[in-house]
């Protein structure tokens, strides 16, 4: 006994290293002998000893025991004798772990105290499994020293276990957690993730097996998720069975979305109906948890079945709640992530799949066509006047338009065909296998068209939108996915083209003007790195005064072949294209160097006036790009003035006005070209910073002779008077339309039968004539 006090040497060295476990245990014995050595100072009678250390031993709650050489107990405290299964110290003595554990753990546990006997060497704190009463298969971390006679031989071993199960399970459950988690961030099927968590609770509850069921997404039944011990044809029989309020543990669960413990499926009711099936598989007791979403819906149900009556306690219930959270997290995260996929594939707001999944779709279902002498029909289709609903009914009516327009294509087409929403009002159709005939394809489509066209209730207002559709056939107007759309939108445009509400197929002729075009748009883009464009300018007359104050820059194109041709015939292109920008850049940029030139050379002053497109205004910062030019030709911006139609301030009027404000700002004028053509109104004219405004040619054109023409005039030039804004009339060829504008009270004048548009030396020799006075023309 004295040889275990903390003053041993080799005890006390043990006591500065070691793991806390050893330590703990180490520490234990050292107070038990120094109790013992405290009680008995004096040499006690052997029997008494021997009494009181046995009294002593069997209060420890670890085991404590000695062997002797053969393994053979020669004494152990009550704990060992009982978690052995035995009754009584004399129960154990002369028996050997053989006699006691499975054979392989017995001879591990042999193994160890074969070391210590001969190398004479203690071993503290080692790990071991062991199996302890009632077959529990417990961890135990035990320490054990030689066993020497009075002589110093070793006569066996002294072992000290503390059963440490808890804490290895607790260790176990942690990592399981720890890769249940790295599981689901690293998104792993689900089948996967259930069956891992499956098989770690099983191991953290020995007897026990799960199972996991997913709720269908109308609520209504539960499927197979998971039950890897479980037995196949039971999880066969339970797969889509339906929730309710008597439907065995799990179905019962997730009906009422709490858990239900049944300890005795033999007379619990919930189980009346699922008595007889369980019956074979010899479950007694089931225990379900419902699996809950973040936002507290039921996702499924996560279930334990015991071959025993029984109800879960309290450390069971810890793991049932830990790993239904987990299978929530889990299920959450593949819904999530199966919305992200859908999203991909998908339009959000009508749910059709978009151009990406239609393309690849569309090339296979051509594959599968391709020689069986069936065509396929592509079809581009805008809705009409779309835009107008949205800017006059708002975006929601806009949305619930599309949608239901989407759910009627879909209704009116086979499963096999293919619906999508490309953007906007755009949706492509694909009608598949259809018979080569024209007539019955046109009927189908027309039937689509009519379809779409039924009157609909929009915010609580009957609406009927019509549509433009371009058609391609395969195989015979396009052999790949990439063709057939092109020449579908080519039939489209064409569609546009006649005024929309109708229904072009693709021809080699629309090919040939869109070849046509797409030459047009080449040369186009190579007429400025050429230097193809050039100015002209048409001087600008005060009626009054008959002074030229203003030249209008036109642009124009000396094209290699076609001579000079009109803004009239490119400028649309140009729009289209975007090209109009970089043009337009270049056509202020000329026009300012020119003015400023002008202005260098001792010209009268002057304004240069500058045509915008509603491409150039729209551009960001624009006003900015305006300031820099003026600032890199040197010309004082009130010597500008930007002509803006009336249709491109319309169409974003809010945004309009805030970009002639900031122009406004830096200096330059504004004027209202086309005026009277772009229903503007008057309203908003109120609040246009301009100071002129342009009266369209084609009014000016029939006065005095066409009366409306001339009370039209009349009456724009007395709004422009009342606004307090100037007024010039373009397109004037005669001295009848000078009178009338003058006696109308128009302020300015430009057209030919003053000047045609001139070329700048010729602009600048007609501004130094003595002063041309419109009175003597
Ligand atoms: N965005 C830009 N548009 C531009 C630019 N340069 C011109 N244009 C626009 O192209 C349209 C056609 O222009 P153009 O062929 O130059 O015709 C202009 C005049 O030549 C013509 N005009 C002038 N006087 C008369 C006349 O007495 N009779 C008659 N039949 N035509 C006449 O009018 C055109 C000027 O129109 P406007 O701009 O409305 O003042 C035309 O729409 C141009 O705006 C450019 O650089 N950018």
């Amino acid at each position: 006994m004295a040889k275990n006090t903390s003053r041993n040497p080799r005890y006390a060295a043990l006591n500065a290293g070691g793991n806390a476990e050893t330590r703990r245990l180490i520490d234990a014995s050292n107070r038990l002998a120094e109790e013992v050595a405290r009680i008995f100072p004096s040499e006690p009678d052997i029997a008494d000893r021997h009494y009181w250390l046995e009294t002593i031993i069997n209060h420890v709650p670890d085991y404590i025991y000695a062997k002797d050489v053969e393994g053979r107990f020669l004494i152990a405290n009550q704990v060992t004798v009982a978690d052995n299964g035995l009754e009584a110290m004399k129960d154990i003595v002369g028996k050997t772990d053989f006699d006691l554990h499975p054979p392989q753990m017995a001879k591990a546990i042999a193994d160890i105290e074969r070391r210590v006997i001969e190398t004479g060497e203690p071993i503290f704190g080692i790990e071991e499994r062991a199996i302890v009463s009632k077959g529990r298969d417990r961890w135990l971390m035990t320490s054990k020293v030689p066993l020497r006679n009075k002589s110093g031989k070793i006569v066996g071993i002294v072992g000290v276990s503390r059963d440490i199960s808890d804490r290895k399970a607790a260790e176990r459950l942690l990592e399981g957690q720890a890769r249940l988690l790295e599981m689901i961030a690293n998104g792993r099927p689900l089948d996967a993730f259930f069956r891992d968590m499956i098989l770690l609770i099983e191991a953290l509850m020995p007897g026990i097996k799960g199972s996991v069921l997913l709720l269908s997404p109308d609520g209504r039944y539960l499927f197979h998720g998971a039950a890897p011990s479980l037995d196949e044809a039971y999880c066969a029989t339970i797969h889509g069975v339906e929730i309710g309020p008597r439907m065995g543990s799990c179905g019962t669960a997730a009906w009422r979305g709490e858990q239900v413990i049944v300890s005795d499926i033999q007379v619990d009711p919930l189980w009346d109906d699922y008595r007889e099936l369980v019956l074979p598989y010899g479950f007694r007791s089931c225990w379900s948890t419902p699996i809950h979403s973040r936002e507290r819906k039921v996702l499924g149900t996560f279930a334990l079945y015991s071959d025993v009556v029984g109800v879960p306690d309290d450390g069971q219930k810890e793991l049932i709640a830990m790993a239904a959270h987990l299978a929530g997290i889990a299920i959450e995260r593949k819904q999530a992530e199966d919305r992200i996929s859908f999203m991909a594939h998908h339009d959000a707001l009508t749910g059709l799949p978009n151009r990406a999944q239609f393309e690849e779709q569309v090339a296979e279902a051509l594959e599968a066509l391709r020689g069986s002498g069936q065509w396929a029909v592509l079809a581009f289709l805008d809705l009409d006047n779309f835009k107008l609903v949205n800017d006059t009914l708002g975006h929601a009516a806009g949305d619930e338009l599309l949608k239901v327009t989407a759910s009627r294509m879909r209704a009116s087409v086979r499963k096999s065909d293919m619906v999508v929403r490309v953007g906007g009002d755009e949706f492509i159709l694909l009608l598949n296998g259809l018979p080569c005939e024209r007539d019955i394809v046109l009927a189908r489509l027309e039937d689509i068209r009519r379809a779409i066209a039924a009157p609909m209730q929009i915010e609580g207002r009957s609406l009927q939108v019509t549509c433009s559709m371009g058609v391609a056939c395969f195989p015979n107007q396009g052999k790949t996915v990439g063709e057939l759309l092109a020449n579908a939108d080519m039939a489209m445009y064409r569609a546009k083209e006649l005024g929309r509400n109708n229904l072009q197929v693709f021809t080699e002729e629309m090919a040939a003007k869109a070849h046509e075009k797409l030459k047009q748009q080449e040369e186009l883009r190579q007429a400025l790195a050429r230097q193809e464009f050039f100015l002209q300018f048409q001087p600008q007359m005060n009626l009054a005064t008959g002074r030229v104050f203003a030249a209008e820059a036109l642009l124009r194109w000396r094209h290699p072949e076609r001579g000079t041709v009109s803004p009239a015939a490119f400028i649309p292109l140009a729009e289209e294209t975007g090209l109009i920008v970089p043009i337009g850049d270049w056509v202020l940029r000329a026009a300012c160097r020119q003015a400023r030139a002008w202005q260098d050379e001792g010209l009268p002053p002057l304004i240069i006036s500058v045509n915008v497109s509603a491409r150039q205004f729209r551009e960001r910062n624009w006003a900015a790009h305006v300031a820099a030019i003026l600032t890199e030709t040197g010309l004082d911006p009130f010597r500008l003035e930007l002509e803006l139609t009336e249709s491109l301030i319309m169409q974003d009027v809010p945004g309009a006005i805030a970009t002639m404000h900031e122009l406004q700002a830096i200096g330059v004028h504004l004027a209202i070209d086309d005026f009277g053509t772009g229903y503007s109104s008057l309203s908003a004219l109120k609040r246009f910073p301009v100071r002129r405004l342009k009266i369209d040619r084609s009014f000016v054109a029939d006065i005095p002779t066409d009366l409306d023409d001339n009370a039209i005039t009349a009456a724009i030039i007395s709004l422009a008077r009342n606004l307090g804004l100037r007024v010039i009339a373009e397109g004037v060829e005669n001295q009848a339309q000078v009178e009338f504008l003058r006696q109308s009270g128009c302020d300015e004048i430009q057209g030919y039968f003053f000047s045609r548009p001139l070329s700048a030396p010729d602009f600048e020799a007609l501004m130094l004539q003595p002063r041309f006075s419109i009175h003597s023309v």
